[in-house]
């Protein structure tokens, strides 16, 4: 080809480039034919006069790069090919050929993120190994991260905490306000539950956090692999019975307790179905049967993989849905974390996935969610704090006493969860198992339990030296400021005490503690407890939480769920098994895509005396049910429910009976 020819060709596709940039650079609104083309480049004309091959390829090439797929029966690569040969040296032909190489680099991950390795296939006990190349990312005992850079003058002379938590942060008598949307105490219990997965700040060192950042139930099987070996029964893959690791768990409300149970149930249940499936012989081919350890271990930890699958379903199925309302329309939409198949278009560029995830300090703060402790749970733990401090009321006791005697609850505790217990709870001498009735007993009142709604002056007094160290250890992590963290998440500055919150006397205490020009001296931590909180809205707002948390913890929900191997490109049949996978997925048309019922009706073997099949306490425990049956009958699916209370009517089962 002679080389006017080439500079022509490559004259063409510089005007065809342009013309293709103001059609992308053009409102969609503006019809394609307004395109206004610049009078000289002819370029309809150039693109006529095209090898109709080539100009096919570039037009192949165009809608490969809209629809993010390329249908390799057309040859695009080959005739791109072509066409770059028949190129001249110059701009264009660089710049294509860049283009081909990015896409060809850009199929693939750089570095890998899965691996078939032996020691990625299960989740380790301490988290470490998630990401394959940065194994310690998020693995138990190490710093926490940053997420913002805090780079605004220090001021020097920061409020009392004590003061800010009277002030701004304390629930003033008979101030309990409900939860706007109806959310019960089951729905922050499994909210505990993931904080405690992700957080849990060493005493000795406060930069350390002794859980792995990832929602892998380290609650239930342990931090480490000294904990996880406590609380498994070291064969056929069990756990021991009605049991978990997490001492802290016991410091909270028996129904968060009750909440792992149902989990450790659903782990035996599960490595007993895996047994005796025995799918492909996989527990078997290797002679796992005489070696009773790795049979053991085979199980366990597929097992876990099917447990965790089940636990990351019902955060985004259930706990998400309902965070964001979509519980209460009809749409099956859902914000899935681990949506993948996704391509790289001019439209979107998906997110990675399965790199690994850093709790950070920030997160740690913006979970702290100690307004929305219901009525029944602050008497509870104005009682258990008392038995923590012997006798002495909390009010009267100093920080360091509070600590000392949560410290010494835990210590006091059995090294052997087997021998722990909660609530008025016993094991039966045989099964060790808990009463049935008993259980359902405390899950009945956590569903009927109307939990509180956020915002300022909402947080039970008895915690008030668990938020005044809360405060404290927010200034020694250095955090950003809350306008600071603003800004980074992408948010707009509040300019006025009133954009915080509107309410006059949150302002006025603002202004009093922070200077009447200290807007951006506001702390993150408690300004985050004090802001504004956003109006129920269905879908959109369902958490009503405040204006900068709500926004933040979707970014890490993302991050969380999306940044986990073992919840996305190793989230496979073949690590869980064929029947695992189908045993925890969600299906549209079954619950509302919801599936907290394979939870909850798994764990009693009375079955439907307990709870019906349909029962709405098990399949949608984070609402009360009230607020369910308003929601279902505006919808007019009320009559799919029943409404029947958990052990209503049942005389014999050793639960109270309520009739
Ligand atoms: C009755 C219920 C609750 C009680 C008695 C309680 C008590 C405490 C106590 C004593 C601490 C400080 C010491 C420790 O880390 O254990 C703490 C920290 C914390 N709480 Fe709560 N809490 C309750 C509910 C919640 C809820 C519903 C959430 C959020 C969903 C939450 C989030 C946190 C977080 C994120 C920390 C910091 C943990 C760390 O850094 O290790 N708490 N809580
Ligand atoms: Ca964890």
């Amino acid at each position: 080809m002679s080389r006017t020819h080439k500079t022509k060709l490559g004259s063409k596709l510089s005007n065809l480039k342009s013309f293709l940039k103001k059609a992308l650079d053009t409102p969609p609104s503006t019809p394609n034919t307004n395109l206004q083309i610049t009078p000289n480049t002819n370029l309809l004309g150039d693109i006529l006069t095209l090898n109709l091959k080539d100009y096919h390829t570039l037009l192949t090439l165009l809608n490969a790069s809209l629809t993010g797929t390329t249908n390799d029966d057309e040859l695009l690569l080959e005739n791109l090919i072509q066409l770059l040969s028949k190129l001249p040296a110059d701009l264009e032909r660089n710049q294509l050929t860049d283009a081909l190489l990015t896409k060809l680099w850009t199929s693939l991950n750089h570095p890998p993120v899965l691996s078939v390795g032996n020691a990625f296939r299960y989740r380790s006990a301490d988290g470490s190994g998630n990401n394959i190349n940065y194994p310690l990312l998020g693995a138990a005992n190490t710093p926490y991260a940053r997420t913002c850079p805090a780079k605004r003058i220090q001021p020097l002379n920061l409020p009392d905490p004590s003061d800010i938590f009277d002030s701004l942060m304390a629930r003033q008598d008979k101030s309990f306000k409900p939860h706007p949307q109806g959310f019960s105490s089951m729905f922050f219990y499994l909210a505990t539950i993931i904080i405690h997965d992700l957080f849990q700040t060493s005493s000795e060192d406060s930069t350390i956090n002794l859980t792995s950042s990832y929602a892998d139930l380290s609650p239930l099987y342990g931090r480490n692999q000294e904990e996880q070996l406590a609380v498994r029964l070291g064969r056929d893959g069990l756990l021991k019975q009605d049991c978990f690791s997490s001492r802290r768990i016991l410091e909270f409300p028996p129904g968060c307790a009750v909440f792992l149970i149902l989990f450790n149930r659903f782990h035996n249940y599960v490595v007993g179905e895996l047994a005796r499936i025995n799918e492909g012989d996989r527990f078997t081919e290797r002679g796992f049967m005489d070696d009773e350890k790795r049979y053991d271990e085979e199980l366990f930890q597929t097992g876990r993989l099917i447990v965790c699958g089940l636990y990351g379903n019902i955060i985004l199925n259930d706990y998400v849905k309902t965070i964001l309302a979509l519980n209460r329309v009809e749409s099956e939409w859902n914000l899935d974390p681990r949506r993948d198949g996704g391509r790289e278009t001019f439209l979107s560029r998906p997110a990675p996935w399965g790199v690994g995830n850093q709790i950070s300090v920030e997160f740690n703060l913006i979970y702290r969610w100690h307004g929305t402790i219901s009525l029944r749970d602050e008497e509870w733990t104005e009682k258990r704090f008392k038995e923590m401090l012997g006798g002495k009321e909390v009010g009267e006791a100093t920080i360091g006493e509070v600590l000392k005697g949560i410290g010494k609850f835990e210590m006091g505790l059995d090294d052997d969860p087997l021998k722990r217990r909660f609530g008025d709870l016993k094991r039966d001498p045989v099964s060790k198992r808990f009463d049935d009735g008993k259980l359902v007993e405390i899950l009945r009142e956590s569903i009927e339990d109307p939990a509180g709604g956020f915002g300022s002056r909402t947080v039970p007094k008895v915690l008030k030296s668990v938020e005044v160290l809360g405060i404290m250890q927010a200034r020694k992590w250095g955090v950003a400021g809350l306008n600071e963290f603003r800004l980074f998440m992408g948010l707009n500055r509040h300019e006025r005490f009133e954009d915080i919150n509107p309410d006059e006397e949150v302002v006025r205490e603002l202004k009093r503690l922070y200077g009447e020009d200290g807007v951006d001296d506001v702390e993150l931590y408690p300004g985050l407890m004090v802001e504004k909180t956003k109006e129920a809205m269905n879908p959109g707002s369902g958490l009503c939480v405040g204006y900068t948390v709500s926004r933040a913890i979707l970014s890490d929900a993302v991050a969380l769920i999306r940044g986990d191997r073992l919840f996305t490109g190793d989230y496979t049949p073949g690590h869980l098994t064929n029947w695992g996978f189908n045993e925890v997925g969600s299906n549209k048309n079954v619950s509302r895509g919801h599936v907290m019922y394979k939870l909850i009706l798994n764990a009693f073997s009375g079955g439907s005396s307990w709870f019906e099949e349909n029962s709405v306490y098990a399949h949608f425990p984070f609402v009360l049910p009230e607020e369910n049956k308003k929601i279902f009958e505006g919808l007019g699916i009320a009559e799919r429910y029943s409404w029947r209370r958990p052990g209503e009517g049942l005389q014999e089962k050793g639960g109270k009976v309520i009739v």
